[in-house]
């Protein structure tokens, strides 16, 4: 579904990633972890094509999204991927439901989908709530309903438990792991937690040496 080929990307004379290269199957969840600075946020952005890589590519289900321009990345970005970032949270003047339908209104999709994607989440009946008036676990949940409800083949996930107690992010992340194994999408998370990522089928340590299977959960 993924695949790096030989992704290299330099910050001030500093090479972030080497020559990294790797295949991410679908319909498996994937966690990333290490050390703070290593370039897990930035491998995130270049395979969302947030980013571009100094060489190498990043292939998205056949398409090199390094040689897209900025309106096909942003296409691809909009009909194939979801994301649970801080970057791209909930907006505070839509409600609920406009929030978790706009992914839908930018593929053309019927909207209709979206109740029913806040009821999956066990938002069911709040879909006229506003953001502010959500806990934070909530917030996640309307986060993780927003990255799915348009089915995209792969879900990138930074941190999506970050602040949340460890029973709530409990509940988050089987909630995004149940969407992910029935979509059959590929998932990758980025995170520093232990718990989070034990609920990913396998773990990889980025180093400076690349990625590097840590362990495979199931
Ligand atoms: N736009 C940028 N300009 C210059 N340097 C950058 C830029 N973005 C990232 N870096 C550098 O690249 C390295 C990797 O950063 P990145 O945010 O990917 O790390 P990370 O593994 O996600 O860290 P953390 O776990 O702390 O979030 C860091 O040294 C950072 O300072």
């Amino acid at each position: 579904m993924l695949d790096l080929i030989s992704v290299t990307k330099t910050y001030n004379g500093r090479a972030v990633l080497a020559a990294l290269s790797h295949h991410f199957p679908s319909g498996q969840f994937v966690a990333i972890m290490g050390e703070s600075g290593v370039g897990k946020s930035t491998l995130l952005n270049l395979i969302a094509g947030l980013d571009t890589p100094d060489s190498g590519q990043v292939v998205v289900d056949g398409t090199p999204v390094s040689a897209l321009g900025d309106d096909a990345a942003t296409r691809l970005r909009r009909s194939r991927m979801g994301f649970v970032f801080q970057a791209f949270h909930v907006l505070p003047h839509l409600t609920l439901q406009q929030n978790v339908a706009l992914p839908l209104l930018l593929n053309g999709l019927d909207a209709g989908a979206a109740l029913r994607m806040l009821e999956k989440v066990g938002l069911g009946g709040r879909g006229g709530d506003f953001p502010r008036q959500l806990s934070g676990g909530e917030m996640q949940r309307v986060a993780i309903a927003r990255a799915l409800v348009h089915k995209p083949a792969l879900v990138l996930a930074d941190e999506p438990t970050g602040n949340l107690d460890p029973d709530t992010a409990a509940g988050i992340l089987d909630l995004l792991r149940a969407e992910i194994k029935a979509s059959g999408a590929a998932a990758i998370m980025v995170t520093h937690s232990h718990a989070a990522a034990e609920k990913a089928d396998k773990t990889f340590v980025l180093t400076r040496s690349g990625l590097t299977l840590a362990s495979v959960v199931r």
